[in-house]
């Protein structure tokens, strides 16, 4: 196998996995890495790489210098594409990272021009004129807004990435779009030649994104959400064959199971309320216990006095107004300490036994993959569109670990019973 063709540079966990799984769905041969990998790190056989990062709420610099370690491991390795992979509702902050890291990238690579499509419509995140929609509902109006991390206050992308960088930001609108792929390289060429350098991309429809990955496939460096990476590697890398039907639990190993959420996420909330009545549960609260010792201490107590009695779930995740609440009482470093408490829960769980793990939430998902050592998974087959299981290599051939790494927004409302469906107690 020739060395791989896409590499992509996710800027958190769950969106690597979400990105690695679209390339999977269309027969691309995809291998998963966390974290920045080592100079002499191998590279997996594949035919696309990713490598995920924890970079999306990092200060600038750190999420810069990262992404360009990353870029560096992959052009050492011979991938000619790089591919800069954030969320599809554009999680960002007037600080960054998207800004930065897109222009460190094209710094590196020596490009003067990339697409910026975060739209993924099978989530049902679209643009428009620029304006970022989730569903029928404008980012800003949308449940983004309240992100304790990254809240989402203004729907226009264009005006978005134009506090994040210092360089031109232009638009593909849907109509160039829509009249094909000569019409959009013919733009995109005409927005190069005034130094535009950001070129939000406008779409609505799956075909759209094939239209912008055929325009775009010359460019060095693209960016956006997995629809696009997907659409790249199947306009532009062609499938190598179909994916095999899932038996998705039948290739997981045995062993009991655990659910750990910090994602605040309306998704997240809705499927906690539905696996709250199934397994049992115990909330990490910081008003109730805001000493973050005695918060980990009282739930490593009960982790370990719960294990054997079935599916367990432990979740950090409160609506908005619990989460203010909690701020108050833990301090600014509230999200940092639940993130931490998950990841110490999980290296526990893993002691004692647990073999099948589902993390809700990007952040916590790396502070989980972090706390467990994870470096490298095999993407399998998919629980719910964008979240598959990740599995880590074990002795014999058999995997050690079942990670589903859950991105806060997807998934449908029994995502994590399912999940659960077969794990032994
Ligand atoms: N009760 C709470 N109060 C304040 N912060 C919280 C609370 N529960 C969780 N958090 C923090 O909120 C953040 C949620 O971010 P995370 O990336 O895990 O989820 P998400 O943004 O919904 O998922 P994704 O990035 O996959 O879309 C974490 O840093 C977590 O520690
Ligand atoms: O693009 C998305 O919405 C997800 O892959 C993600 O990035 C979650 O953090």
């Amino acid at each position: 196998m020739t060395a791989p063709q896409l590499g992509c540079i996710a800027d958190d966990h769950t969106g690597g996995t979400d990105v690695a799984a679209g390339l999977r769905r269309v027969g691309i041969p995809t291998a998963l890495l966390f974290g920045v990998p080592d100079p002499d790190q191998p590279l997996p056989r594949c035919r696309a790489v990713v490598v995920a990062l924890k970079t999306r709420t990092v200060p600038p610099a750190d999420a810069v210098a990262q992404s360009l370690a990353a870029q560096r491991w992959l052009d050492d390795r011979g991938v000619p594409t790089t591919y800069f992979k954030y969320c599809s509702t554009f999680d960002s902050t007037d600080a960054g990272n998207i800004g930065p890291v897109t222009d460190a990238l094209l710094d590196a690579t020596g490009s003067g021009l990339t697409l910026v499509c975060p739209a993924s419509p099978e989530h049902g995140r679209t643009v428009y004129q620029g304006h970022h929609f989730v569903g029928a509902t404008l980012l800003s109006e949308s449940p983004m807004r309240h992100h304790p991390l990254t809240p989402m206050t203004d729907p226009d992308l264009v005006r978005v990435l134009g506090r994040q960088t210092p360089h031109p930001v232009g638009l593909l609108p849907l109509t160039v779009v829509r009249a094909g792929v000569a019409a959009a390289r013919e733009h995109l060429d005409g927005m190069a030649a005034r130094g535009v350098r950001h070129v939000v991309v406008d779409v609505t429809e799956d075909d759209d994104l094939l239209v912008a990955a055929a325009a775009g496939r010359d460019l060095p460096v693209l960016t956006g959400g997995a629809g696009l990476a997907r659409a790249f590697g199947s306009v532009v890398l062609g499938a190598d064959a179909p994916v095999p039907a899932p038996d998705l639990h039948g290739s997981l190993p045995a062993g009991p199971g655990l659910v750990l959420a910090g994602s605040c996420s309306a998704a997240t909330l809705e499927q906690i309320d539905l696996a709250r009545g199934r397994f049992p549960t115990h909330r990490l609260d910081p008003v109730a216990t805001p000493d973050p010792q005695q918060l980990l201490e009282t739930a490593t107590t009960w982790l370990t006095e719960h294990l054997g009695r079935g599916p367990l779930l432990i979740h950090a995740s409160a609506p908005a107004d619990e989460q203010r609440a909690a701020v108050a009482a833990m301090g600014p470093d509230t999200a940092a300490v639940l993130e931490r408490t998950l990841g110490r829960l999980a290296r526990t769980a893993v002691d004692r036994g647990v073999r099948r793990i589902v993390v809700a939430g990007g952040e916590t998902s790396g502070a989980v993959t972090a706390a467990l050592g994870v470096r490298t998974v095999l993407v399998a087959g998919e629980e719910d569109v964008g979240v598959p299981w990740c599995l880590t290599e074990g002795t014999d051939g058999e995997p050690a670990l079942a990670l589903l790494l859950k991105s806060g927004n997807f998934g449908r409302p029994d995502l994590l019973v399912r999940a659960m469906d077969g794990a032994t107690p």
